[in-house]
């Protein structure tokens, strides 16, 4: 159980905050998760939630995505309740919930139609850059479903980067990544922050949240 405010003092001086989230309640039949929860990201900012096994960091995550309703309080994701509306998925990038694949394209050819649809170009070079970076590249021809768990998250993670997005929520990106990889996402994700994009992260390493930066929640 949490009651816990984040993010700066005058989160909305640049305009209205990425995701806004006051008096959250969250209960699984007596069991109370979260309480009275406040947090704000600010566009152009991170927060990462931190806190012992079961404390609620994914329930938040979920409940921010519109992925899980809560008990009581107010979520705003630029402004408007988090949904399931094509607008607010084109905004939010998450690994929250889990994708599906199609079975007869590869790993590099998912990433390429995901950058399609979202109006990028997926021959600009971005990708190239993006699978070398997350050591991808012998993994290009796969198919997702063969890939490991911790090739999985840097396919995961690919696949959210590989697209233009406003907000990133991320559960605990670091999982399962070998310790040569975690600078490299924390980079990416600190240049994804830089170049204007919120980022709303749960993590079990404090090593790696302080690479990506930003605030700090403790549930
Ligand atoms: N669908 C559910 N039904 C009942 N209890 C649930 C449900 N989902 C989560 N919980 C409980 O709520 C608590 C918070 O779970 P949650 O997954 O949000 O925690 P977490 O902080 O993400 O944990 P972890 O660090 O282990 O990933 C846990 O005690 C969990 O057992």
């Amino acid at each position: 159980m949490s009651a816990a405010t984040a993010g700066p003092a005058g989160a909305t001086a640049g305009g209205v905050p990425a995701v806004a989230i006051r008096g959250l309640r969250v209960a699984y039949g007596s069991a109370v998760v979260l309480d009275d929860l406040e947090l704000t990201v600010p566009a152009g900012t991170a927060l990462c939630v931190t806190g012992a096994n079961g404390a609620g960091k994914s329930t938040l995550l979920r409940c921010a995505t519109g992925l899980q309703a809560a008990d009581a309080g107010t979520i705003r994701v630029f402004g408007r309740p988090p949904g399931r509306s094509a607008a607010f998925w084109r905004d939010v990038a998450t690994t929250v919930e889990n994708p599906g694949w199609y079975s007869g394209l590869t790993v590099r050819e998912h990433a390429e139609l995901i950058r399609l649809a979202h109006g990028a170009d997926p021959a600009d070079g971005a990708l190239d850059k993006l699978f070398d970076l997350l050591g991808l590249v012998p993994l290009a021809d796969a198919a997702p479903l063969t890939l490991s768990s911790g090739q999985r998250q840097r396919f995961l993670l690919a696949a959210v980067l590989a697209r233009p997005s406003r907000l990133l929520v991320l559960d605990e990106p670091e999982q399962r990544l070998d310790t040569d990889i975690k600078p490299v996402v924390a980079e990416l994700l600190r240049t994804y922050v830089a170049g204007g994009g919120a980022l709303l992260m749960a993590s079990h390493d404090p090593e790696f949240a302080a690479e990506v930066g930003g605030e700090r929640l403790t549930l």
